[in-house]
């Protein structure tokens, strides 16, 4: 049986500008990859710095590894790794160095972790290169490095691939499922690249102003997602209107300038076609979208409504 590995029961966060967290309820089971999906401001840094003890939430109550108290919590602690923002390293020293370093910040005497961790990032050959001579991809990668030194259970991290070019987010990628199949740890991670999200995530989890949405599984959300008809059409707007007319479905949307999306399900191809072609709508492109993370989110949270 799967573990609750960490807990939130109705968190909330304000500041004085106003409510970050509002009653947000989110568990994530041991094994997982754990999406965690927002809009910019939508309060997922602030939760990963509540489970961190970096930020004391105003209400509500977190469990980690079943652990709850303010003391049991520090302790629990220890079993997580953490990549929030940009790793803190000195770039005149070595890989090895810096990790010598958080070595001695977190107590561990183990001088063969370096090595392990180095490894399972793949910087051993990099080992030696000053942190300054790392490429954005190397340093996460080294941030990395570091949030394992501890061996956590559970790596919490805070959009690691943003600003990666493609080569360095498939190194990621690549590093973090064999995390996950070869070391049993279990991820919370956010991001905003959500065709990436979707190759990594086994579970998902919307955040949207400070309130979890919707927690589901990766197989669920594919199962539950539509296959949607995608039109390029140049008037979109007044195309959606008269489709909506003529084929009764209100389950039309504009998608983005000039693309109107229908969901495969409601409407007959043909008459779809026929319609677009009695009312004389120019079609500049056509293509069926398989169900997707972002379509899913974008409905999730009411179109372009944010
Ligand atoms: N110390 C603080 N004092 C006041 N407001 C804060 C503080 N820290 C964060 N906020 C506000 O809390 C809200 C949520 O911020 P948070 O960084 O958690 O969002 P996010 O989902 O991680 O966004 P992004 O995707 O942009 O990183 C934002 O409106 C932010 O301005």
């Amino acid at each position: 049986m799967k573990l609750a590995v960490f807990e939130a029961k109705d968190v909330t966060k304000r500041y004085s500008s106003g409510f970050v967290l509002q009653g947000l309820d989110m568990t994530i089971m041991a094994g997982d990859i754990y999406g965690f999906v927002g809009e910019n401001g939508a309060g997922k840094t602030t939760l990963m710095k509540i489970i961190g003890g970096l930020v004391q939430p105003t209400g509500g109550e977190i469990t980690l590894f079943g652990q709850r108290g303010k003391k049991e919590l520090r302790v629990a602690r220890r079993g997580v790794g953490f990549l929030i923002e940009m790793p803190a390293l000195y770039p005149h020293m070595s890989a090895e160095e810096n990790l010598k370093f958080y070595c001695h910040v977190l107590g561990i005497r183990n001088p063969q972790r370096i090595d392990e961790v180095l490894q399972a990032v793949a910087l051993t050959d990099a080992g030696n290169k000053k942190a300054s001579d790392y490429s954005l991809g190397m340093r996460q990668r080294l941030g990395l490095a570091i949030a394992l030194l501890g061996s956590p259970q559970l790596l919490v991290l805070d959009e690691p691939i943003n600003g990666l070019d493609p080569a360095g987010i498939v190194d990621m990628r690549q590093i973090l499922e064999r995390l996950v199949k070869e070391q049993g740890v279990t991820v919370l991670i956010s991001s905003h690249i959500l065709s990436e999200l979707q190759l990594l995530a086994t579970q998902y989890g919307f955040i949207h102003k400070g309130r979890l949405l919707k927690e589901i599984s990766a197989a669920d959300l594919l199962r539950s997602a539509q296959t949607l008809l995608c039109i390029s059409t140049p008037n979109a707007e007044s195309a959606a209107a008269l489709l909506k007319q003529r084929l009764q479905i209100a389950d039309i949307t504009v998608n983005a300038p000039g693309e109107l999306r229908i969901p495969k399900a409601s409407v007959d191809l043909e008459r779809l076609m026929a319609v677009f072609l009695q009312e004389g709508i120019p079609v500049e492109g056509f293509n069926m979208s398989a169900p997707n993370l972002e379509h899913y989110y974008m409905d999730l949270i009411g179109g372009g409504e944010r």
